[in-house]
């Protein structure tokens, strides 16, 4: 089973959102990481065959998506980013509407329903309103009825944005549950979601996929280049600055520890460390607005710290 993104482009206003990427896609999980405004979403739609590419195709073992139409479509889950619940239904009857959409039969539905309702945890609230449900049980909800007809392609459109962290480690491990044998192309911005449970990582930058391979074999593109240095708070803030900061630890003499990505050490004394997922994302979009948020989130706190925020600096 392959699924094959070949040259897609999708522009809006002659703008393109998704670039001339080509990938194969096999069963397993494809974590897609990109910044806001990479194209993650744009591309999942196509792959859902919600948004037709403007150049391009997306074959199924060799036949175009846009053909096969609702066979497509019957192989396929969906947990879009901005998933409508309809908060006045029961856990239960929303699975059974979205079952009797995807054309289970009643018996079978119920069955079915059931059945992933107890997989996700949600068996004891079959009978609750949706509106009454927390993000964690929603999204939980979402998987169980993106996997209702066990599709062979299953897409997540940031399905753990806003959960706590130990709702994204049940959700995360439910993802690798419900994976086996099946396409998974999971897209966030979190690191940590996909650096255990993908096979593959997909990166996109504007439109393009810039980087892709196993999340070790990724992150070791970036071996050599993530340093770790203790210099003086002064210092830590011109680093934030200047330079792709992945993290800061200041110390209670006044020293931080510094974590920084580039090509060369950043200070004189400077060792070099295993780099991380997160190094990698961080050094990929360093030149982003918004990137090096380390960084400038570190200078936050040291303005806050003299502010007395956290109690100022001893
Ligand atoms: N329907 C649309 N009309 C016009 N421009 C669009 C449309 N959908 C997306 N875009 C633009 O395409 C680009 C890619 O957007 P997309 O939503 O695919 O990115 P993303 O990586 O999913 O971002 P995010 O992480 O914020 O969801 C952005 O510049 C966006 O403004």
């Amino acid at each position: 089973m392959e699924l094959s993104l070949e040259n897609l482009t999708k522009r809006f206003a002659e703008k393109p959102a998704v670039h001339d990427v080509s990938a194969t896609l096999r069963p397993g999980v494809y974590g897609l990481l990109g910044a806001n405004g990479a194209g993650k979403t744009t591309l999942m739609r196509m792959v859902c065959d919600v948004l037709k590419p403007s150049a391009g195709r997306i074959a199924f073992d060799g036949a175009d998506i846009a053909r096969m139409g609702d066979e497509y479509r019957a192989m396929l889950g969906y947990l879009p980013q901005d998933f409508g619940y309809y908060p006045d239904f029961t856990a239960m009857d929303f699975m059974l509407y979205m079952a009797a959409l995807k054309g289970l039969d009643r018996r079978a539905a119920k069955l079915r329903c059931a059945e992933l309702l107890e997989e996700v945890g949600l068996a004891a609230h079959a009978k609750a309103k949706v509106r009454t449900f927390s993000g964690g049980m929603k999204q939980r909800l979402g998987i169980a009825q993106a996997v209702i007809n066990d599709p062979a392609v299953l897409v997540l459109d940031e399905p753990t944005a806003g959960l706590d962290p130990k709702e994204r480690v049940r959700f995360r491990n439910l993802i690798s549950g419900f994976s086996q044998d099946k396409i998974v192309l999971l897209s966030t911005h979190i690191v940590s979601d996909v650096e255990y449970i993908a096979d593959d990582i997909l990166v996109m930058k504007a439109g393009r996929f810039v980087l892709r391979g196993r999340p070790d074999a990724v992150v070791s593109s970036v071996a050599g280049k993530v340093w770790e240095c203790r210099v003086s708070a002064r210092q830590a803030d011109e680093l934030s600055a200047s330079a792709c900061v992945c993290n800061v630890h200041y110390a209670s003499d006044g020293g931080a520890v510094v974590r920084v990505a580039a090509d060369e050490a950043p200070v004189a004394g400077a060792a070099s460390v295993e780099p991380t997922l997160e190094d990698l994302y961080l050094y990929t979009f360093r030149d982003d607005a918004g990137a090096g948020a380390a960084g400038a989130a570190a200078s936050e706190v040291r303005r806050d710290r003299k502010s007395g925020l956290f109690g100022g600096r001893r």
